[in-house]
């Protein structure tokens, strides 16, 4: 059994439109997984579906060994996620909103304290706490919600497009994180981007375009002699 991510024969249409025809990859436990692919290749669909958002009666997906469909809640609670769009409360310190987070995982007290300064250090925050989320630029805001996805233990990481709308030096340092939290934490990771410079050469690549996955392998074994973004641009005809 994949104590990491499993997706097997998975397909998702929206009416008539095809947006997954039979997905099937999977993740080790503490391996960043790059989910790459263009706009509209399928990546948000996927992680709807890997988030009980959609439900498909076309495949399998298991979470940390567990069965999606059959035992969500325990795979869910094997989940920490980064949605696309920035989900904090502008009005609440970054450090109550992963007070309020933790409260709906049931945590509190001095476990929920013990847990919430290591989240906070792990993303090199802990000399922000005190601030609104308001006041924080792209970089935190994200960094933020990373440290709140991990309050609750979480196996598995996903993250969809999480550098969107971020400069490049803060795309760097979220994107270095990230790739500690699998190497160091053994958490595994599934990052969605059309963006090959997030993505380091022992990283698992799964390409998905229109739907279907392309290749599914370590980066430089899918691109030995060229960029991954001439690769990607053969593979698919368009830039990632
Ligand atoms: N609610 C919807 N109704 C109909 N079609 C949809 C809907 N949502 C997505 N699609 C279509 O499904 C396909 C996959 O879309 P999806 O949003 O999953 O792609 P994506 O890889 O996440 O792209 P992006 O990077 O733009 O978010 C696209 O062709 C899209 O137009």
């Amino acid at each position: 059994m994949n104590k990491g991510l499993s997706v097997k024969g998975v397909s998702f249409a929206f009416g008539r439109k095809q947006a997954l025809v039979d997905v099937s990859f999977s993740v080790e436990p503490g391996v960043f997984c790059a989910l790459l692919g263009p706009n509209g290749a399928g990546k948000s669909t996927l992680f709807s579906l890997l988030t009980r958002l959609f439900t498909t009666p076309d495949g399998q997906i298991t979470v940390g060994g567990y069965d999606l469909a059959k035992h969500p809640r325990a795979a869910l609670a094997q989940m920490g996620v980064v949605f696309q769009q920035t989900t904090l409360d502008l009005d609440l310190t970054i450090r109550q909103n992963l007070r309020y987070f933790a409260a709906l995982h049931g945590l509190s007290g001095r476990g929920a304290t013990v847990r919430i300064d290591a989240a906070l250090d792990r993303l090199d925050l802990a000399d922000r706490a005190g601030e609104k989320a308001r006041t924080l630029n792209g970089g935190h805001k994200r960094r933020t919600e990373i440290a709140r996805a991990l309050l609750h233990g979480p196996s598995i990481l996903l993250l969809d497009e999480p550098t969107v709308g971020l400069d490049a030096a803060t795309r760097r340092a979220i994107t270095d994180h990230v790739h500690s939290i699998a190497d160091q934490d053994g958490i595994t990771v599934l990052w969605a981007t059309h963006l090959t410079d997030e993505i380091v050469a022992n990283d698992q690549v799964v390409i998905l375009h229109q739907g279907r996955i392309l290749r599914d392998g370590q980066a430089n074994e899918i691109a030995p002699d060229a960029p991954l973004e001439a690769r990607f641009l053969d593979l698919t005809g368009q830039p990632a």
